[in-house]
C-alpha cells in the first residue's frame, strides 16, 4: 500500500482524482488538492517540522508520552518507526502494511479508522521534554538545550501533574478529528513497550491563526484571537522569534523551535454574566470587530495608552515586554463538566518560540495583574524542544541521538 493514498486505494472518485489517475504524473497533484483550494497534504519532510507555521488546521490531538524503556537503542528504533509512520499518515497512507489485506492471523499494521479519509492536512510535530534529558540510562543529560529550562511557577497556577510534562510530545493537527486521533493512536501503538501515553488533549476551533489574510477565529469568550500573531510567512520575524539557531547553545536544535503548552480552564459561566463593556475592557479590543481600544478596525495599530493598565492585550503586547513575541497556535476544548454544573472548557494554549526564557516566560510574568485572570486558570503545562525537520531517510531527533 505504500506510495498510494487511502482515497485511491478505496477507489474513491472525484473529478480531481479521476483526472489525476488518467494523467499519470498528475496523480500526486490531484490527490494533494483539497476541495476548497488549500492542499490536503502538508509535506512531511523539510527544513522545519510541519505544524508550526502551517496554516492552523481545525482540530488537535496533543499527546505527551513518558519513556518506559531504559534502552537508548530501543527508543531510537521507535523514533525511526514513528518517522516512517508519520510520513505515511501525513500523506494519507496507512501505517506499514495497512489495515486490511495482511495475514489474517496477525493484527493489522494500521488500526483502520482513517481508511477512506483524505490526509486532511494532517501534521505531526514532535518535541522532547526536560524530563527526557534526566533519564540516566539514555545518556542525554549533556545534550539538554539551555532554552529547555523548566518553566517557573506563575502566580495563580494550579497545575495538575497528570496533565503536565512528559518526555516526548506529539502535536497532531488535521481538519478531520478522526485523522488526528488515528495518528496519535497509531504512534502510541507502535511505541508500546518503549513509551506510554502520560496525558493527552483534544482540541477544536483554532484560537489563533498564522494566516492574517484569513478570517480571525474566535475563542470561547467570543473574541477574535490571533490578530497580532506572527504570520507563518513572515520569514524575518520567524527567524528572530520562532526558529532556534545553531549559535543558541544546542546545535542539534538549529531550525527547530520550543513549544510551550498550557491547559487553561476558562470560567465561561462567570464570563457570560459579565457586561459587554467590561469584557471589552478586560481584553483591550472590541468584540465585534476585534479592533484595539479606541481604534476602528481589527488591524489598526494598538495604542497601549488607550487601554486599561490591566487589559490583557496591553500586558501581552511586545511593547511592554522588551519586544518578546511568540507564535500562538492554540485550540478550544470542552471536556464534559466538572461535577459542579460548570463546563470543563477552555483554551489549550500552544506557543512556539526560539527560547521560552525570552518568549513565553516574560510575557506570562507580565500577565500577573491581568484582569482576565479572574476568569481563567492554568491547570496543565508542558515545555518541549521540537527538533528541526527531517529529510528523506532521516528520523525525528536524529541530531539529538547522533
Ligand atoms: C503568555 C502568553 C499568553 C497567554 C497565556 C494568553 C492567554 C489567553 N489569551 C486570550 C485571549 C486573547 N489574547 C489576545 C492577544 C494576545 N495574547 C497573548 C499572549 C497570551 N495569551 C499575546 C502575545 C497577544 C497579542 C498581544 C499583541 O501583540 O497585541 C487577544 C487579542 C487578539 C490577538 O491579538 O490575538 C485575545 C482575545 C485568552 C482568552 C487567554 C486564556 C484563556
Ligand atoms: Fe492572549
Amino acid at each position: 500500500m505504500t506510495g498510494v493514498s487511502r482515497r485511491r486505494v478505496l477507489g474513491l472518485s472525484g473529478a480531481g482524482l479521476a483526472a489525476g489517475a488518467a494523467a499519470g504524473a498528475g496523480v500526486q497533484r490531484a490527490v494533494s488538492a483539497g476541495r476548497d483550494g488549500p492542499p490536503a497534504e502538508i509535506p512531511f519532510h523539510g527544513a522545519h517540522q510541519a505544524g508550526i507555521v502551517t496554516p492552523v488546521q481545525d482540530r488537535l490531538h496533543f499527546a505527551a508520552f513518558d519513556v518506559v524503556t531504559e534502552s537508548r537503542a530501543r527508543l531510537v528504533r521507535t523514533l525511526q518507526e514513528w518517522t516512517a509512520a508519520a510520513a505515511a499518515m501525513t500523506a494519507g497512507r496507512p501505517v506499514g502494511g495497512g489495515a486490511v489485506g495482511g495475514p489474517p492471523v496477525a493484527p493489522p499494521d494500521d488500526t483502520g479508522e482513517a481508511l477512506g479519509l483524505p490526509a486532511s492536512r494532517l501534521t505531526l510535530t514532535i518535541g522532547f521534554g526536560p524530563s527526557l534529558f534526566g533519564r540516566r540510562h539514555l545518556g542525554l543529560a549533556a545534550r539538554r538545550p539551555p532554552a529547555l529550562a523548566d518553566l517557573p511557577r506563575f502566580p495563580g497556577d494550579r497545575l495538575d501533574p497528570a496533565r503536565s510534562g512528559g518526555d516526548i510530545a506529539v502535536q497532531a493537527c488535521a481538519d478531520d478529528p478522526q485523522v488526528a486521533v488515528h495518528a496519535v493512536r497509531n504512534l502510541a501503538r507502535l511505541g508500546f513497550g518503549t513509551v506510554a501515553v502520560r496525558w493527552s488533549q483534544l482540541g477544536f476551533g483554532k484560537t489563533s491563526s498564522t494566516t492574517p489574510q484569513a478570517q480571525t477565529p474566535r475563542n470561547l469568550f467570543g473574541f477574535k484571537d490571533g490578530t497580532a500573531n506572527i504570520p507563518g510567512t513572515a520569514t524575518a520575524l520567524l527567524d528572530r522569534h520562532v526558529w532556534a539557531a545553531a549559535g543558541d547553545g544546542a546545535p542539534w536544535m538549529a531550525g527547530g523551535s520550543y513549544l510551550v503548552v498550557r491547559r487553561i480552564r476558562m470560567h465561561i459561566e462567570t464570563w457570560d454574566r459579565t457586561s459587554l463593556q467590561e469584557q471589552e475592557e478586560i481584553i483591550g479590543r472590541d468584540k465585534a470587530e476585534g479592533a484595539p481600544a479606541g481604534r476602528a478596525r481589527e488591524r489598526d495599530e494598538v495604542v497601549l495608552g488607550r487601554m486599561r493598565p490591566d487589559a490583557h492585550v496591553r500586558l501581552a503586547h511586545p511593547g511592554g515586554n522588551g519586544g518578546a513575541r511568540i507564535l500562538r497556535r492554540g485550540f478550544s476544548f470542552t471536556d464534559g463538566t466538572d461535577g459542579l454544573g460548570r463546563l470543563d472548557a477552555g483554551l489549550f494554549f500552544i506557543a512556539f518560540q526560539r527560547d521560552p526564557r525570552t518568549g513565553f516566560v516574560p510575557i506570562q510574568r507580565s500577565l500577573a495583574p491581568d484582569r482576565l485572570n479572574e476568569y481563567i486558570q492554568h491547570v496543565g503545562s508542558g515545555v518541549y524542544a521540537c527538533p528541526p525537520g527531517v529529510g528523506p531517510g532521516g528520523y525525528w531527533g536524529e541530531g539529538l541521538f547522533a
